[in-house]
């Protein structure tokens, strides 16, 4: 069974629904990714490399990961921080924006207690790893450097390693301080899964093809870019091998995790042996129904109506 590492932060996830009334659920980022790589292919061995607290949320986060089938067994619990929280609002677009509590949370110290007590990842070669823009955000510049020093490694037994961008400007303390690091996170990536807005906010590209022209400086063997209404296209180096128009989902009512949702369905499709044009068509598909629900992650009855899982 091949494994998929995700590694980051999963918080506490509310959505209000009232003045004094929240739905609470777990997500972040490149969990959420997980999740949706695991309910698509169920055979995957998919785990989440982070640190949480020993706080009543931590653990409940943690009973969660398990019902969704998530392995725990790449999490360092701490009792010197908490989990992380954050909360969506939503406009009349359904596009989404998020307040977040997450100075105290144990996730950005995950570098320096893996340092102080390091432990097989479990990975071997064949296996995927994916990390993201706001894995690198979390984390001080030093543990940053020390997380890609842990990628290189993986990628020298042979993973393949996976990154998406996802810039969060508030997490950086400017725009070139975000391009360095992005740019050391593209130089050890074999997959990369760009979105043209960040890189119009944060290299001026205006289409594809300027982030495919930009990405010829580093050695990437895959680039899956989403260009919201160009559609979203697969290039191997700079040859185009799949594409997808933009269709509106029928109504979007929270854009969260639409990314998300389509990078851990793109990925697992592609470690399950997936040609790219199947892939980018089955992770268009999940993702529009993802901004059709509040919240990360989508009721498990509707992904299953969806009837889109690879075979057990
Ligand atoms: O914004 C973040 O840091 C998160 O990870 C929260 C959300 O789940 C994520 O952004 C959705 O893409």
């Amino acid at each position: 069974m091949s494994t998929l590492v995700a590694i980051g932060e999963c918080m506490v996830e509310l959505v209000p629904t009232g003045i004094s009334e929240c739905k609470q659920s777990f997500a972040g980022d490149t969990y959420n990714a997980l999740v949706y790589a695991k309910r698509f292919a169920n055979t995957l061995n998919c785990a989440l490399f982070t640190a949480v607290g020993s706080d009543v949320l931590s653990a409940n986060m943690l009973k969660c990961w398990q019902q969704e089938g998530i392995s725990t067994q790449n999490v360092i619990t701490t009792s010197d921080y908490n989990v992380g929280i954050y909360a969506i609002s939503t406009d009349a677009d359904g596009e989404r924006s998020f307040d977040y509590w997450r100075n105290q949370s144990a996730a950005k110290h995950m570098m320096s207690l893996y340092s102080q007590k390091p432990f097989n990842l479990g990975l071997k070669e064949s296996d995927w790893v994916f990390f993201s823009g706001i894995s690198l955000g979390i984390l001080d510049d030093e543990s940053k450097q020390s997380l890609l020093t842990l990628l290189a490694d993986f990628k020298k037994q042979g993973c393949t390693i996976a990154f998406d961008p996802n810039y969060r400007a508030r997490m950086w303390q400017s725009k070139s301080h975000a391009i360095e690091w992005l740019e050391r996170a593209y130089a050890l990536s074999n997959v990369v899964l760009p979105g043209l807005d960040d890189h119009r906010v944060l290299f001026g590209h205006s289409s594809s093809a300027e982030i495919v022209k930009y990405c010829t400086q580093f050695d990437i063997d895959e680039i899956v870019i989403k260009a919201g209404s160009a559609g979203m296209q697969v290039y191997c180096k700079d040859d185009l091998k799949a594409s997808c128009p933009f269709t509106p989902a029928a109504k979007q009512v929270d854009s969260t995790a639409a990314g998300d949702s389509f990078a851990g369905t793109y990925l697992a499709a592609r470690m399950c042996a997936q040609n790219p044009q199947n892939a980018l068509e089955m992770a268009d598909s999940v993702a529009s129904q993802v901004v059709q629900h509040q919240g990360a992650i989508l009721p498990l009855d509707v992904y299953q109506s969806l009837n889109i899982s690879l075979g057990k």
